[in-house]
């Protein structure tokens, strides 16, 4: 005969009062003894009992709790393990009933109290049934029904069978219901914390064999009521004992759900019986623990205390978890237990994911229910199969071969059958898990247990700083590729100026006369190719779309670099006209590389023209370069040092003589001595002192200026030579003059040119010196008319004071005229003379 371990029931309550007010739906309902519960997606969970909102505490009670009473009085240990989410109604069927009087709320305890006295009663037996309640919180426990200086001394303990208990928990014994119902008031008032803490209840049954034999425990019947995880742990303020105590119950809810879905428990050794006919055939007996009375204080209601596991016989028993809770439901999880794992959900929508998950762990659980053969043997259980899925289906295949590996089958049909279960095992993940379909269409994640869900919150937190380090690396990776952009902008630009340069190395190695906006390497910048790092092969990109702000700054930094640097460079390199610089400078500077083509050329020419050429070049083909300019500027002006001016003169008019010169260069020879005489004139200006060798400097310079005025007007209008000599040529004096000047000779010529060009300076310097001795003259002038006009105004002002006063004086001396007494006489010639019409005082001289 098989008999069932573990049973699975699960509860579905009523919407609470204020979940109608709020009218939720409901997304979980149980047919009427269907053995399942269905979900709003019409997906139906199988299990041994399933109790709807309607369901009253009796009949729960009666189906699937009182078969288990019937074990428990006969000697068997029993445990209901109350397994949801907070508000999901654990407490409601366990103990519920303490705080009403209406017979019909009252929970398991209460009923299982009332049925074993009941049975007491029927067999006329001694039994002493007694309850021990202690709160799990975390590694705290809690004696509920200890004083509360021994409410926190408790201790779990092994016997040497490893049994777990309590140590030092005070056991209160009941004799009627009104023991029970002080102990429920006890409870209720201590447990504070009920719904983040695990309570337990202890009911044990012990009976007298006889008289004179102690007492011997029978059985022990273990009501737990679980802690729930919070339907709105994410609100819940990480950090806060409340946030930590949350993450804590996710844990050992995770690992109690683990233990039951996986079947890992090891199987505690079966206990023997003190009393072997008492025993129940499918189990084994061990001896019995006595309980051994330890005072008979004041501890408890009923004024005993009991150690139900003492320390002696305790030893370090294996524990396959250090988890308090673990410990203490190892035994009953261990199959030496009659299980009833019952579930309660909530039918609320938005419940459902909860719902599903709980009604999940209830579907595994149910699925590895074992049983116990009639040797004691744990074996899997024939539960009828109500299959909703292929998964569960395959699942359940696979557990049905496994015992059938047991049986009497051929060495070949075992060895194909294990090899099958083998490759069952190995691609059973937990992403391949029978509840996959569940899972996508409720949207529960796969590995997520209801204990999961309580430890939401710790789940989000990694899933948080999962988050974050994914978006760190992501701007890692952007700010690489917006670096990497860049180098690829610096190397085009690079590969530009590379290109260009082949360009002009590939035409001859002319200078590259590049328009001041074209960019080209400045000398500083490297030519050596940059590498593009290790990749072998890089996509180039034509714009630079992801520039910073600093880098494009760099850039146009660098493009204005470039054009300084051309600029400067044109500025600095001046060279005086030459319609063969360039050959020449070739074969000056770089007699090996005109090799051939310049040793060719000069033999072809003749002996003298090669002279005069040399010579004629090497008075034109001079570099002028800034520093040149500065030495004629800061070092005094030398007569001699003009002599380079003299000779491009020279050369200009041997120019105009004959020679090609391009008017262009001849611009930039006059931009360059115009250059030279303003500096010169500036420094002059500047300047205290002037001598005349600077005074002279100047008037060569600007003699010269007119002279290759002269030239650039000759070479731009030739026409107007033949004009200027036949306006010479129709001056009688002229006509000789220049008669006599064909006939001079080069050296007569120059000669000549040196005089008339020292007597124009000359003439020049006669100019200047009226012209400022006129200015002299002028601010001479200036001055006198200023100090006269000052003078003027001074007298101006006197004059203007004078009369000023004059006119004062006189109205004053009036005043006094009339003020001063007059003698008699004079009196009445005044009289009448008032009477005459005041004549007199008419006629008074001003
Ligand atoms: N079957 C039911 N019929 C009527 N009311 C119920 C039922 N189940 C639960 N309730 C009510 O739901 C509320 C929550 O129930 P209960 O306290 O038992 O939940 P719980 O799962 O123990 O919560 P916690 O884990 O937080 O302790 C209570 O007010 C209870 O009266």
């Amino acid at each position: 005969m098989m008999e069932k371990v573990m049973r699975v029931a699960v509860r579905v309550r009523p919407l609470l009062p204020a979940e109608l007010r709020q009218n939720r739906e409901i997304c979980a309902h149980v047919e009427a003894d269907s053995g399942q519960v269905i979900l709003a997606g019409g997906h139906a969970f199988p299990c041994d009992f399933a109790y709807g909102p309607t369901v009253s505490q009796e009949s729960l009670y009666c189906s699937s709790i009182k078969p288990l009473v019937a074990s428990f009085f006969a000697g068997v240990d029993v445990m209901v393990l109350a397994y949801g989410q907070s508000g999901s109604g654990k407490t409601y069927t366990l103990i519920s009933g303490r705080h009403s009087d209406s017979e019909g709320d009252r929970g398991v305890l209460w009923r299982v109290c009332e049925d074993v006295f009941q049975m007491t009663a029927q067999e006329h037996t001694h039994l002493i049934l007694s309850v021990c309640c202690v709160a799990l919180c975390g590694d705290e426990l809690r004696d509920l029904l200890g004083s509360d200086d021994t409410q926190l001394n408790l201790r779990i303990m092994e016997d040497r069978n490893g049994r777990t208990g309590v140590e030092g928990a005070v056991e209160i014994p009941l004799s009627s219901l009104e023991d029970l119902r002080h102990v429920l008031e006890c409870v209720s008032d201590v447990n504070h914390q009920r719904s983040s803490s695990h309570t337990l209840f202890w009911l044990r049954l012990r009976r007298r064999l006889d008289s004179s034999s102690q007492d011997a425990l029978l059985s022990t019947l273990l009501l737990v009521d679980l802690a729930g995880w919070e339907r709105d742990s994410g609100l819940v303020n990480a950090g806060t004992p409340r946030f930590k105590r949350s993450l804590q119950i996710g844990t050992e809810l995770r690992t109690l759900a683990d233990m039951i879905q996986r079947d890992t428990l090891p199987h505690a050794t079966p206990r023997s019986h003190t009393h072997p006919s008492r025993a129940p055939p499918s189990r084994a007996h061990t001896p019995c623990t006595p309980l051994t009375r330890l005072d008979s204080g004041s501890d408890s209601p009923t004024g005993h205390r009991y150690a139900a596991y003492p320390s002696i016989h305790c030893t370090s028993a294996h524990t396959h978890t250090h988890s308090p809770l673990m410990r203490l439901l190892q035994n009953s999880l261990s199959g030496s237990a009659h299980t009833l794992l019952l579930v309660c959900v909530s039918p609320a929508q938005s419940s459902l994911t909860d719902t599903v998950s709980c009604l999940m762990l209830a579907a595994r659980a149910q699925d590895k229910s074992s049983c116990t053969d009639p040797r004691g043997v744990p074996t899997r259980t024939h539960t009828p199969l109500v299959a909703h899925t292929h998964g569960p289906l395959v699942h359940h295949a696979a557990h049905l071969l496994e015992d059938l590996l047991d049986s009497l089958l051929t060495p070949s049909l075992q060895q194909r059958l294990s090899a099958w279960l083998d490759a069952y095992k190995e691609t059973l993940s937990p992403s391949q898990g029978p509840d996959r379909s569940l899972c996508e269409t409720y949207g529960v994640h796969q590995s997520r247990t209801p204990a999961d869900t309580a430890g939401g919150a710790e789940t989000d937190v990694a899933l948080t700083q999962d988050a974050s380090a994914d978006v760190q690396s992501l701007q890692d990776l952007k700010q690489h590729c917006r670096l990497q952009g860049e180098l690829l902008v610096e190397q085009k630009l690079l590969a530009d100026w590379l290109k260009r340069d082949l360009r002009a190395s590939d035409t001859g190695g002319q200078r590259i006369q590049s328009s001041p906006l074209t960019n080209q390497r400045p000398a500083h910048l490297t030519r050596q190719p940059v590498r593009c790092g290790s990749a072998g092969s890089r996509k180039a990109y034509s714009s630079p779309c992801d520039l910073s702000l600093e880098r494009l700054s760099a850039t146009m930094k660098t493009s204005n670099q470039l054009l300084l640097a051309q600029l400067e460079e044109q500025e600095q390199v001046l060279r005086l006209p030459s319609g063969t610089r360039g050959r020449e400078s070739q074969e000056r500077e770089e007699p090996e590389k005109s090799g051939t083509r310049g040793r060719e050329s000069q033999e072809r020419e003749e002996p003298e023209k090669k002279d005069k050429k040399r010579t004629v070049r090497s008075l034109l083909n001079r570099t002028f370069t800034r520093k040149h300019a500065t030495d004629a500027n800061t070092s005094t002006p030398d007569p001699q040092g003009t002599s380079g001016l003299r000779r491009v003169c020279e050369g200009q008019a041997r120019v105009c003589d004959g020679q090609s010169v391009l008017v262009s260069e001849l611009l930039m020879n006059k931009a360059l001595l115009e250059k030279r005489r303003d500096d010169l004139s500036g420094r002059l200006t500047e300047g205290n002192t002037h001598t005349e060798q600077d005074d002279r400097a100047l008037h060569q310079l600007e003699e010269t200026i007119e002279a290759v005025d002269a030239v650039i007007g000759l070479r731009r209008h030739p026409d107007q030579q033949g004009a200027t000599g036949r306006q010479l040529s129709e001056s009688s004096t002229a006509v000789g003059s220049l008669r006599v000047l064909k006939e001079l000779s080069l050296q007569e010529a120059e000669a000549l040119f040196h005089v008339y060009f020292s007597k124009a300076v000359c003439l020049r310097e006669s100019c200047a010196s009226q012209q400022r001795r006129v200015c002299e003259l002028e601010e001479l002038l200036s001055v006198e008319r200023e100090q006269s006009s000052r003078r003027l105004q001074q007298l101006e002002k006197e004059v203007f004071f004078y009369r000023s006063s004059s006119r004062e004086l006189r109205r004053r001396l009036k005043d006094l005229v009339q003020d001063a007494p007059s003698p008699p006489s004079s009196r009445a010639s005044c009289t009448r003379g008032s009477g005459d019409g005041g004549h007199s005082q008419g006629g008074a001289p001003d």
